[in-house]
């Protein structure tokens, strides 16, 4: 675990970057570090793309029910309009926001505010997911997480959708996608 331990006490404006595939742990590692400010009496925000209703309209849930309030956004900008006098700001699912992400976090750590980003690396066919990677390239810290893979209990690397459909958006969990590693995700897609 890469976190600075020591942010609590000092303060600098960061950019912290969760990333992996689905059931990796992200929402958790998210909620976890949020909590963990609050109990340092840092004034602390999460964002959420509105259009990820899956499991709440208003708050972050994880695949195991764990949950924290957040505001839902429709665009990156808005963020940037909600975080005056805040210290830390969460964002989930940030591969469904637009590319001004990347300047919105920019902008907040160079304030000085912490920035922690959790979010899909890829979409279900392996290719880098929205603002992810570019976020990945100019944060500070990024923390890869990992799911285990269903079919040989190995580290799963991507999210293989087991439904049909070539939307790239397709909001799920178990029923439509599931975390397999290289080898099991190989031989799922071979023709
Ligand atoms: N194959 C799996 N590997 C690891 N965790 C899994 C798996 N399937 C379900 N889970 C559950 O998902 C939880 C992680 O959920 P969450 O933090 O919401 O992940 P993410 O945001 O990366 O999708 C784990 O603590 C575990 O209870
Ligand atoms: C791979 C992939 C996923 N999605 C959707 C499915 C879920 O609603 C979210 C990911 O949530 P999680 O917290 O990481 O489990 O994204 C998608 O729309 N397209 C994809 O390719
Ligand atoms: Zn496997």
């Amino acid at each position: 675990m890469t976190e600075n331990l020591t942010w609590e006490a000092h303060r600098p404006g960061r950019i912290e970057v969760v990333c992996g595939s689905m059931f990796s742990g992200k929402t958790e590692e998210l909620i976890r570090r949020m909590r963990r400010a609050e109990f340092a009496r840092q004034k602390v925000e999460i964002f959420k793309p509105a259009m990820d209703t899956r499991y709440s309209d208003g708050d972050v849930v994880s695949h195991d029910h764990h949950s924290i309030p957040s505001t839902p956004i429709s665009s990156s900008a808005e963020i940037l309009l909600m975080s005056s006098d805040i210290d830390v700001v969460g964002i989930d699912e940030a591969q469904f926001l637009d590319n001004g992400l990347i300047e919105v976090c920019n902008d907040l750590a160079n304030r000085g505010i912490r920035v922690i980003v959790a979010g899909l690396d890829m979409d279900y066919k392996g290719i880098p997911f929205g603002p992810i990677p570019a976020l990945c390239a100019i944060a500070d810290d990024v923390t890869k997480v990992h799911a285990i893979c269903v079919k040989c209990g190995s580290l799963a690397y991507v999210s293989h959708r087991i439904v049909e459909s070539d939307r790239r958006v397709l909001l799920g969990e178990t029923a439509e996608y599931e975390p397999l590693c290289r080898e099991c995700y190989r031989k799922a897609t071979a023709r």
